[in-house]
């Protein structure tokens, strides 16, 4: 069975703007929660697909738990949303797919394109802290990226659009420390030769040596509060702020599709249409329909 788009148009008519509601409070109340509610949806799809599988909380072994999905958050944004639903219409509207609307009201609310969502994902019955190997890893070289994304179906030029993702948003230092100083692991130093000379400086003193991990910087330089294509100017110009990102320059079919947004400005592709095309083949991953799996009545627990 195939996803549809106002799947819930029947069954519980207003379950896309309570969710747009809740996420647009939270939004406003944190601006940060845009990015945040984004990369949610791109792990949750990544690991069991768009299943609400990263929301459940099973104690230390809850596939949340995974290192491959350090810092995520934003279930309490999840949670609050599905509580109003099932005051609204009890059993009928999935965590999977609330994540998935949450991910594109989080890009409206960053000046992001508007699309409609397809829904009508059922919510897994597992989640296990040993299945997030699927994940993408910061420091992963071009080649892995582009296996691990063509393991889920999405092309070379999925990769380049969805990392444009990081158009909103912040990264913990914590994932800056092998890039800054210690890129060649073998000599037990140096930095990612690839960033600007300029901005390699600027990163150092943000995220300093030994300094505290947890302090975040933006990952678009210059532009982290809006949704646009200026984190790909970046990282074709060595002012990529992720690892992997950076990479993306690696491969001259990536390299190309990322140009490809700057050639022709009239006539060239829009960045803005072609993310919505992938993230919308990025939230078909896996997914469970019709028989499949269940409603969950909290999204932290199975029924
Ligand atoms: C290509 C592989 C990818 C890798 C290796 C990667 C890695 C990362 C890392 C390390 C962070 C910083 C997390 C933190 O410190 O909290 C991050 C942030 C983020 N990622 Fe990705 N990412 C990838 C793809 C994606 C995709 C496909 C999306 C969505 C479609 C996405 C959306 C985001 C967003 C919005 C943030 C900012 C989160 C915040 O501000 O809290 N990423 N990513
Ligand atoms: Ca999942
Ligand atoms: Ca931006």
């Amino acid at each position: 069975q195939l996803l549809q788009v106002g799947f819930y148009s029947n069954t519980c008519p207003q379950a896309e703007s309570i969710v747009h509601n809740v996420v647009r409070e939270s939004v406003i109340s944190d601006h940060n929660m845009a990015a945040v509610l984004l990369r949610l949806h791109f792990h949750d799809c990544f690991v069991e697909g768009c299943d609400g599988s990263i929301l459940i909380d099973n104690g230390p072994n809850s596939e949340k738990n995974a290192f491959g999905h350090e810092g995520i958050r934003g279930f309490d944004v999840i949670e609050r949303a599905k509580a109003e639903l099932e005051a609204s219409c009890p059993g009928v509207v999935s965590c999977a797919d609330i994540v998935a609307l949450a991910a594109r009201d989080a890009i409206v609310m960053a000046n992001g394109p508007m699309y409609q969502v397809p829904s009508g994902r059922k919510d897994g019955l597992v989640s296990n802290v040993s299945l997030a190997q699927a994940m993408p890893d910061v420091s992963d070289s071009i080649q892995i990226l582009n296996a691990k994304f063509l393991n889920k179906g999405l092309t070379q030029k999925d990769l380049v659009l969805l990392s444009g993702a990081h158009t909103i948003g912040t990264t913990a230092c914590f994932f800056m420390t092998k890039r800054l100083y210690n890129f060649f692991p073998s000599s037990g130093s140096g930095s990612d030769p690839s960033i600007n000379t300029r901005f390699l400086q600027e990163l150092k003193t943000r995220c300093p040596q030994n300094g505290d991990v947890n302090v975040r910087i933006a990952i678009d330089e210059g532009g982290h509060n809006k949704f646009d294509k200026h984190i790909l100017d970046n990282i074709r110009q060595g002012f990529a702020v992720l690892e992997s990102d950076a990479r993306l320059n690696d491969d001259i079919v990536t390299k190309f599709i990322i140009d490809s947004y700057f050639n022709n400005p009239i006539f060239g592709p829009s960045f803005e249409a072609d993310f919505v095309e992938s993230i919308v083949k990025m939230g078909q991953i896996g997914v469970k329909t019709g028989f499949l799996g269940e409603i969950r009545h909290k999204c932290s627990k199975f029924n």
